[in-house]
C-alpha cells in the first residue's frame, strides 16, 4: 500500500503486537520500513510476529511486558532506548474487556478492565513521553479506543475507559504539543480478529455485525493501513484527533439493547447451577476458565 521506505529508520514500539490489530499494525510499519518493537505478555505470539516480519525482510524485536506493571513499563522502554537511541512512535494498542451486562459486573471485574485500558496505556504513555519524546524532541502516540463513541450497552467499563482514554489523548495533545508529541486517538469497530472471534459468543458478534451500516467487518489489513499512515509524515499534522475506522457503526449509534437472547442465556446460566462467575464467563465469552 506504501512505499517500501516510508517509515525508514524509524523506532515504533506497539502493544498487544502478537495479535490480531496490534500484529496487524507492527506488520505494516515493518513493511514501511520501521523498526517494531512488539510488546505483550506472551512470548509465543510475538515471537510468530517478529518471525513474519524478518521474513518479509523487515526489523523487529519482541519484549515481554504487561502494561499495568509500572516498573516493567519503564525497564522495557529504557532498553528500547538503551538499543536503539529513541521511540518515534508508540502505538497503545493492548487492551481489551468482556461483553457483560451492566448488572452481573463485579467491582473487581469493572477495575480490571480501567486497570488494563486508562492505567496501561497511560503508563505507557507517560513513560515514553518523558523518557525518550520529550527528550528527543517530539513523537507520536496512537491510542487504540471503541466506537460506538455514544454509550456502548454490554460493555460499560470498556466504553468508560475508552472515553477517559480519548480524554487523555487530546488533554495530553495540547499539554506536550510545547514538546512536539502528537497523540490521536483511533477508534476501532468491529474487525474480525481472533479475540473478537474466540473471546465473544456468536450471537452477539452477529448480532454486532448488524449495527454496521457498511455491512462487513473491519480488515486487520485496512487496520495497519490507517496506523502507518498516521506514523508517517503524512500524518504530521494530525494531533488531539478521534479518527474513527468502523463502516459508520458510531454514525449508527448504541441502537437497541439486549441482542436477542443473551439476557436470557447468561440468567438461565446462572440461575441453572449456581456458579454465576464460571457459567457468566462461559456465556459471555465462549470461554470456559475453570
Ligand atoms: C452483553 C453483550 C453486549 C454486546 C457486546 C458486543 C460485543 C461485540 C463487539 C466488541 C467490540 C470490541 C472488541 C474488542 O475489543 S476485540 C477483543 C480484544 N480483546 C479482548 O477483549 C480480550 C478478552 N478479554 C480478556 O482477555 C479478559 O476478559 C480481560 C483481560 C479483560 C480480564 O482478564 P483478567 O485475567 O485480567 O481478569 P481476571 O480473571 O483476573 O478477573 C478480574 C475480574 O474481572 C472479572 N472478569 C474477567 N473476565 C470476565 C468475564 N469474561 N466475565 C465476567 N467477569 C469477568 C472477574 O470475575 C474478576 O472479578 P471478581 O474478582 O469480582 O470475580
Ligand atoms: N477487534 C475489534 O473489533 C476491536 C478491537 N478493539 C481494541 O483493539 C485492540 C486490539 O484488539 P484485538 O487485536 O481485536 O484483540 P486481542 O485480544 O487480539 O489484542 C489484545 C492484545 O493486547 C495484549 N495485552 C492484553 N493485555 C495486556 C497487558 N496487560 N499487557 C500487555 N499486553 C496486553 C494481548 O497479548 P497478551 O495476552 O500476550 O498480553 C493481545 O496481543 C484492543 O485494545 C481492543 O480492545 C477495539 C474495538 C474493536
Amino acid at each position: 500500500m506504501f512505499a517500501p521506505d516510508l517509515l525508514k529508520g524509524s523506532i515504533c514500539v506497539v502493544t498487544g503486537a502478537g495479535t490480531g490489530l496490534g500484529r496487524a499494525a507492527a506488520l505494516e510499519l515493518a513493511r514501511g520500513g520501521a523498526i517494531v518493537v512488539g510488546c505483550g505478555r506472551r512470548e509465543e505470539p510475538l515471537a510468530e510476529t517478529v518471525a513474519s516480519i524478518e521474513d518479509g525482510g523487515g526489523t523487529a524485536v519482541a519484549l515481554e511486558l504487561d502494561i499495568r506493571e509500572s516498573d516493567a513499563v519503564n525497564e522495557v522502554v529504557d532498553r528500547v532506548l538503551a538499543d536503539h537511541g529513541r521511540i518515534d512512535t508508540l502505538v497503545n494498542n493492548a487492551g481489551g474487556q468482556f461483553a457483560l451486562p451492566a448488572e452481573y459486573i463485579t467491582p473487581n471485574g469493572f477495575r480490571t478492565v480501567l486497570e488494563l485500558n486508562v492505567l496501561g496505556t497511560w503508563l505507557m504513555t507517560h513513560a515514553v513521553a518523558t523518557k525518550a519524546m520529550i527528550p528527543q524532541g517530539g513523537g507520536k502516540i496512537l491510542n487504540v479506543t471503541l466506537s460506538p463513541h455514544d454509550g456502548f450497552p454490554g460493555l460499560v467499563h470498556s466504553s468508560a475507559a475508552r472515553a477517559a482514554v480519548e480524554n487523555m489523548t487530546k488533554t495530553l495533545s495540547v499539554e506536550w504539543a510545547r514538546f512536539g508529541i502528537r497523540l490521536n486517538a483511533l477508534a476501532a469497530g468491529h474487525f474480525d480478529t481472533d479475540a473478537l472471534a474466540t473471546r465473544y459468543v456468536p450471537g452477539v458478534k452477529e448480532d454486532a455485525l448488524t449495527r454496521v451500516p457498511a455491512g462487513r467487518w473491519g480488515t486487520v489489513e485496512e487496520w495497519g493501513w490507517l496506523v502507518t499512515y498516521l506514523a508517517s509524515p503524512a500524518g504530521d499534522y494530525f494531533s488531539g484527533s478521534v479518527l474513527t475506522l468502523d463502516g459508520a457503526r458510531d454514525v449508527f449509534g448504541a441502537g437497541s439493547y439486549p441482542p436477542a437472547g443473551l439476557l436470557e442465556a447468561v440468567e438461565e446460566a446462572a440461575i441453572a447451577t449456581r456458579q454465576h462467575r464460571n457459567d457468566i464467563r462461559f456465556v459471555t465469552t465462549g470461554v470456559d476458565r475453570k
